[in-house]
């Protein structure tokens, strides 16, 4: 039996399993154990599970793995967690550069308030129903009334695996504006396969086609999640957005040991 010590992390209720690799003891390629331990009936239970790892040149490197087991595309919710991760564990203080897989992320933490800094985004592509964008994770935005009712699973599913998107997929964002900034946000999630109770770089990319959308003209904006608010700003300049940030709480939940049978 080999025992591996974890950390439950969660921002905003998308909740992860978080784990320090510094030693590479970790199984990375098991995808059906990964699979198990975010498995809510057979498992520990999370969206999503974690390394943490040495980096080169940064502070530390994470490596994101949806709850299937493979590895995802940028996690927001899960790099605003693996700051106060690398805080706990003593790595960090207030500030930090750090690896991930769309490259070098920035970040501050204020007590349990991390901001996070995204990849900034060069394209914006408006249809009639929706947008699509890409803030580290692909994600097609549709704006609907009544989100409260509104059948995120069915829809979201039904567009993940549909054109243009197909097994590749995208995450799916349902969002009802409620004043000139403030928006509503539900997401399906590729990987998870179900809503989620917040996306990180799903809010992210609501707050840039809000406002590529002309629904408001402000350069941050309050994003309202079944798990929390989280706040996005940005800089927009010659059509880019820049300097684009993630800020909300991030907050360790327990510790735990695993049990493994390699
Ligand atoms: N929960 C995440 C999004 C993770 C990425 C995604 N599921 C994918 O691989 O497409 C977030 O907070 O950004």
């Amino acid at each position: 039996m080999n025992k591996i010590s974890f950390y439950k992390y969660q921002g905003t209720g998308n909740d992860f399993i978080m784990i320090d690799n510094r030693n590479q003891t970790f199984p990375k390629n098991n995808t059906k154990l990964i699979a198990k331990l975010c498995d809510r009936k057979f498992g520990i239970g999370a969206d999503g599970l974690i390394l943490l790892e040495l980096s080169n040149l940064q502070d530390f490197t994470m490596i994101y793995y949806n709850a299937d087991g493979n590895e995802g595309s940028m996690c927001g919710n899960g790099g605003r967690c693996i700051v106060a991760f690398a805080k706990q564990l003593k790595i960090i203080d207030t500030h930090t550069t750090f690896d991930a897989v769309d490259g070098l992320h920035e970040a501050k933490i204020d007590k349990d308030i991390v901001s996070l800094k995204m990849k900034n985004v060069t394209e914006v592509q408006k249809f009639n129903t929706h947008l699509f964008l890409n803030t580290g994770s692909p994600h097609h935005i549709a704006f609907v009334d009544n989100i409260d009712s509104f059948d995120v699973y069915t829809n979201g599913k039904n567009i993940r695996y549909g054109s243009p998107y197909f097994e590749e997929g995208t995450n799916v964002n349902f969002v009802e504006q409620k004043d000139d900034n403030t928006f509503k946000v539900r997401t399906y999630e590729r990987g998870v396969e179900n809503e989620t109770l917040s996306c990180g770089t799903g809010v992210t990319a609501v707050a840039i086609a809000a406002h590529k959308a002309n629904k408001t003209d402000k350069t941050n904006a309050f994003l309202k999640t079944l798990g929390g608010t989280l706040e996005v700003y940005f800089d927009y300049d010659n059509n880019i957005y820049k300097n684009v940030f993630l800020k909300g709480k991030a907050t360790k939940v327990f510790k735990g040991e695993i049990q493994t049978e390699a």
